[in-house]
This record gives structure tokens, sequence and C-alpha cells, in this order.
């Protein structure tokens, strides 16, 4: 087949233009990105290679080849690895089938990744580092039993790919350096990266045909050989991040279950946390031979921003990846690791909160969801999370053990509101009562929270969402209420009428400085989560509400004046209906009916003007 050009897919160019043009910083990480990228392919080849012994073609001498040629200012890096066939190479280094790149990139300035590489660390640039050394990029590869392929760009807007011939097996990548770049050709210099970036790789990596990396894997070594720095390079290096992770967890177990694991938190939060699919990011290994970086067994999706590597040396190597998830011991792995990362929030929490803290606004949205997925570990689970509350000042977090702490003794029910803002929520006429008897009410703010916290409860304490018809009515409450029931019935009456879309309207004790609001009934859906499934294309069950009215409120008592003189009239109607729209604004709705929202509004108005001029 002859030469073909093709165009980079939009996601890609705008990925190249931040790397070619902006990326400054951090240069020499393009190496241990393509060094990573050989390794994954080794690793890759030796797995399939296990069940078809024919396909590595009698090259099992797993290796990763460096070669420096000053006279053409090329840096080749080489692998017998599982290659790329033609459809491959363009597939793989002409898009990104990673979802939400291209708003992610659109979003992501240049002038930002100048001033913060690490930005673009939570995407994780690649193979396309490259480009941040070179002005031109050869891949030359050949797969197992296929012919081969060479992919050529100069990491403009498109890249060309043509047949060509390849005796070894695997991936050649050379690059073409810029002026400028010629330290990456110095033995020295890529002795020195090689040994920071990947002197654990397993696969030996030759420079002049030394081996420069000690090859001992990192999982494998004794925790009090490795010190911070081979840990964080470890992690750069597997998660392709520019940044330190928060948190490094080592963990050799032995006895009956043998593992060993090195788990990591990221410190920020990856940009596709919430669109991708959620699924593990552990790397599986099977004494030191890896086998898959999807194994959904090993952790639970809630804990899906852990990276890192977990290498069981009990299970039989020949497992296959769908076989996976019938093997017992992985279960014991994961309920083992789940335990360890809980743990370890739970001591950072109780040592470093800032630290803690960074943690949990980067993932604690995620760590929910485990509230729903995790019944065993639900209590342990909800120690760990935060929330503003009435009690705290903007910006400042609670838990619920200082709620219990701080609850009088006579509160039987732990109290929270959920909503899109604290600003919103704490406007909400549904905290009115709560304050006015003391009562601590929790903010939340993360969309899942609707869906996880109903069904929660904390040290026998049930969590009550307060807009819901669940919070009881304290003896005088009921009282005052009752005592101005009969005075408003005929009001009571007309709204019933004229609102269609209420289950039911009451007179209320609880509410302060709001006229009216609008409370869910024990089984409605919260208009969030009623957002939630339009925005999924679903239609949500019709959900009645029940509309309280604040009989001490002034509004509400001329209404009710102006109904006893004029009965039905257009006016008491316009102001019913008003009073019904404004509950719907502060709830985050909006009236059904805009343009008949406006003219009531107007109507109003004029009549404020006729009463000026009389
Ligand atoms: N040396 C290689 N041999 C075989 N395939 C390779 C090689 N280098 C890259 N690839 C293929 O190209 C793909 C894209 O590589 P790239 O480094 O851009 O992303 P990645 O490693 O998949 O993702 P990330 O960098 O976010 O982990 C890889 O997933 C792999 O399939």
């Amino acid at each position: 087949m002859a030469q073909s050009k093709r165009k980079f897919r939009t996601e890609v160019s705008k990925l190249l233009q931040i790397i070619v043009h902006s990326l400054y910083s951090h240069k020499e990480i393009f190496l241990r990105e393509l060094i990573s990228n050989a390794g994954d392919a080794i690793d890759k080849m030796r797995y399939e290679a296990l069940n078809n012994p024919d396909l590595a073609e009698g090259d099992t001498e797993w290796g990763i080849t460096i070669t420096a040629d000053k006279e053409n200012r090329t840096l080749t890096i080489s692998d017998n690895g599982i290659g790329m066939s033609r459809d491959e190479i363009a597939e793989n280094l002409g898009t990104i089938a990673r979802s939400g790149t291209t708003e992610f990139l659109e979003k992501l300035r240049e002038q930002d990744v100048k001033e913060h590489p690490e930005l673009i660390g939570q995407f994780g640039v690649g193979f396309y580092s490259a480009f941040m050394v070179a002005d031109e990029v050869t891949v030359i590869s050949r797969p197992p039993q296929q012919p081969a392929v060479k992919w050529r760009s100069k990491g403009d807007e498109s890249y060309t790919i043509e047949d060509t011939e390849k005796d070894r097996r695997g991936t050649d990548v050379i690059l073409h350096l810029n002026e400028g770049e010629e330290e990456f050709l110095e033995d020295h210099r890529l002795k020195a990266l090689i040994k920071k970036f990947s002197d654990f790789m397993e696969h030996p990596i030759e420079l002049e045909g030394e081996t420069v990396n000690s090859r001992k894997a990192l999982w494998l070594r004794s925790k009090s050989d490795i010190g911070d720095e081979e840990y964080h390079e470890f992690y750069k290096s597997i998660a392709h991040d520019f940044e330190d992770p928060l948190e490094t967890i080592h963990t050799i177990a032995e006895g009956a279950l043998e593992f060993r694991a090195v788990l990591f938190i990221p410190s920020r939060r990856p940009y596709d946390l919430f669109h991708a699919e959620p699924k593990s990011n552990l790397h599986l290994y099977i004494q030191r031979v890896f086998i898959t970086d999807e194994c959904e067994e090993l952790l639970p999706s809630y804990l899906r921003f852990i990276k890192g590597v977990v290498d069981a040396s009990d299970l039989p190597l020949n497992v296959s990846r769908e076989m996976l998830q019938h093997v017992p011991a992985l279960n014991k792995i994961r309920n083992n690791l789940v335990g360890r990362v809980l743990k370890t929030l739970k001591e950072m929490k109780e040592k470093d909160f800032d630290r803690y803290r960074r943690f949990h606004d980067s993932f604690g949205a995620v760590l929910k969801e485990g509230l729903a997925q995790d019944f065993s570990n639900r209590e342990k689970i909800a120690e760990l999370l935060l929330f503003e509350s009435t009690a705290t000042d903007p910006g400042d977090v609670t838990t619920l053990d200082a709620y219990l702490d701080g609850m009088p003794s006579d509160q039987e029910e732990i109290y929270y509101l959920a909503g899109s803002s604290r600003e919103m929520l704490e406007h909400s006429p549904h905290i009115e009562p709560l304050k006015a008897r003391s009562r601590e009410v929790l903010f939340m703010t993360d969309p899942v929270d609707e869906f996880v916290m109903p069904s929660v409860e904390y040290k026998g304490k049930k969590l009550v969402a307060v807009n819901r018809d669940e919070v009881e009515e304290t003896e005088e409450e009921k009282q005052s209420r009752e005592s101005k029931e009969k005075d408003y019935a005929g009001l009571v009456d007309l709204f019933n009428e004229e609102l269609d879309a209420v289950k039911e309207v009451r007179v209320s004790s609880r509410l302060r400085e709001s006229a009216c609001c609008l409370t869910l009934d024990r089984e409605s859906m919260t208009p969030q989560m009623e957002l939630l499934m339009k925005q999924m294309g679903q239609e949500p069950p019709e959900s009645k509400r029940i509309f309280e009215l604040n009989p001490d409120h002034p509004a509400v008592r001329s209404l009710r004046k102006l109904h006893e003189t004029e009965g039905a009239s257009d006016r008491v109607k316009d102001g019913l209906h008003l009073l019904y729209e404004e509950a719907l604004l502060a709830e985050g709705l909006k009236p059904s009916d805009p343009a008949e929202f406006g003219k009531r509004i107007n109507r109003m108005i004029e009549h404020l003007g006729a009463q000026g001029g009389e």
C-alpha cells in the first residue's frame, strides 16, 4: 500500500498545539512516557504469549533499547512488545479515544498550561509528549505475524502512514530532536533520566549495550528501602501525572492470602472523573507478569481515583482476563485493599486535616458513591465525609461525628438539605424552622447526595432531608398551626382548587421569614433528581408537592383579607399563583408558564402605580 496522508482528529491537533507551543517545563518527561509505553507493549505481548507461545516468534528476550545518534540528531526508543498494525497505529496515534477530551482541551487555555503544566497532567499527554522535544517523530511498528508499518508526523495537522520492513517484532519510536535539545543525546543525561524515571521497570532498558535500570519491581521491594522520590516517580510513570501523589499506600500481605500492592491517591481530580466509565485504575500483575489494567474486581468504582499496581502471587498465571471475576482470591484482595484505603484516609483526616481536605475537595463526591455501593463499609465511608452546614462559615466544613457531638440530647435525627450551592441552600425556606429550633442542617451540594443520603444512617441516627415531610412538628408549632387553620380554611380551599400541581395545601407553623414553601412528601423525588432524570432523557414520575403557607407573613395575611372581601377575584388568584411561583423559584425550579408569570407581575406593578396615582 502506498503512503497515505491523514489528518489528526481535532482533539489531537489541539493537544499537539498545546504541547508544541506551551509545555516548556518538564520536557524530559517525554522519555518516561515513551519508556512506559514500551514497557506496556512488552507486558501485553508477554501476556498474549502465555497462552499462545507461537505469537512470540521466538523473541522473548524482553527489553527496551535506547539509541542516540548524534550525527542525525535522533533518539530511538525500541521495544519488542506487541507492536501496532496499520489500523491500530492510526487509531492509537491519530485519535484520543477518551471521553470528554475535546471539552477538556477546549477549556484549557495555552496560557494556563504555561503557568501550570500540572493541569495537563490531569489528562496525561502520553505519546504526544515526544513533540515537546522533537520536530518530527517516526514510529515503525510490527505486531506478531503481521506486516510492518511506518507512521510519521511533524506534530502539525497531519501524519502519514506507509508500509515498511521491520525484522524484529515491536516498535521503534524515532525522535528527530529540535535544535537545542542535544542534551537528550548525551549518555550521562539519558542514564540519569532512565534511573530517575524507570529504575523500577522490570524489563531491562539498554543504552550503549549496558542495562541502566536496576529492574527490581518497586512493589516487591521492602518498604524501608524505598524513598518518597522513588515512589513518586513510579506513580508519575504509571499515572502519567506531572505532580506527586497526595498519598502512597504500600501493602505487603503474607500468610493465607499473599499479595503486594502499591496504591496512590493523586493530588488532583482527573479531568474525566465523572464522565469516563467508572472503572478501576489498578494494574494487576500475577507473579510479576502484567495481566490487565481493567480489572473491576480489584477495587469498587467509588475508589476509582486510586492508581497503582497489585501483584497477586497466589493466582494462577494462566487465568484469562475474562475468568478473573470468578477468582475468589480477588474478592479477598479487594476487601483488603478497600480496608487499607479507608483506614489511610481516616488517619490522614485525623493527623493532617489540610491534606485530607485537599483529598476531599477532589474526590469526596466519588467516595460518597460508596454509601450506596458498599453497605459493609457504609459507616466508615460516612465518617470520612465533610460537609458545610448552617453552623459553619462558608468554606469551612464539619463531619457527622462533630454534628452528633453538637446535637441536643432530644434530637433524634441528622438534618440535611441538598441542592446546587450553599448560597441557595442557606436561603431556602426549609432551613427556617430548624434554625428557629437551633438545629444544625448539613448542606449537601454534590449531585450524588440526592441519591445516596436518604438511605444513610450514622451511628444509629437517620439522615433526614429537611425539605421532606419528615421533620416532625414540635407541640408548640402544632398548637399554633391548629389555632390558625380555621381562619385560613377559605383561602386554603381556593389554593387547592387553583393549584393542580400540588398534592396538598397546608397552613404551616414552621416558616419564619418566608411566605411559603414547597415540601416533598415522603415518597417523592427531589427536584434535583427529577432534573437529573430529565438530563438523562428519562421522564420522571409526576411528583406532587405539599404547599405550605406561613399564616404570620404579611403577604399571606393580606391575601387572606383580600379573599375575605373579594372572594375568588382575579387579583386574589394572581396573588395566589405568585406565591406558588415564588416557592418554585426558591426550590431552584421555574414557573411552568414564564409568560403568564411575567404578566402577573406586570399587573401587580400596574396596580401599585394606580395606587400611587390615587
Ligand atoms: N511502543 C508502543 N508499542 C505498542 N503500542 C504503543 C506504543 N506506544 C504507544 N502505543 C499505543 O498507543 C496508545 C496511545 O499511547 P499514549 O501514550 O498516547 O496513551 P496511553 O498510554 O494509552 O494513555 P495515557 O498516556 O493516558 O496512559 C497506547 O494506548 C498504545 O495502544
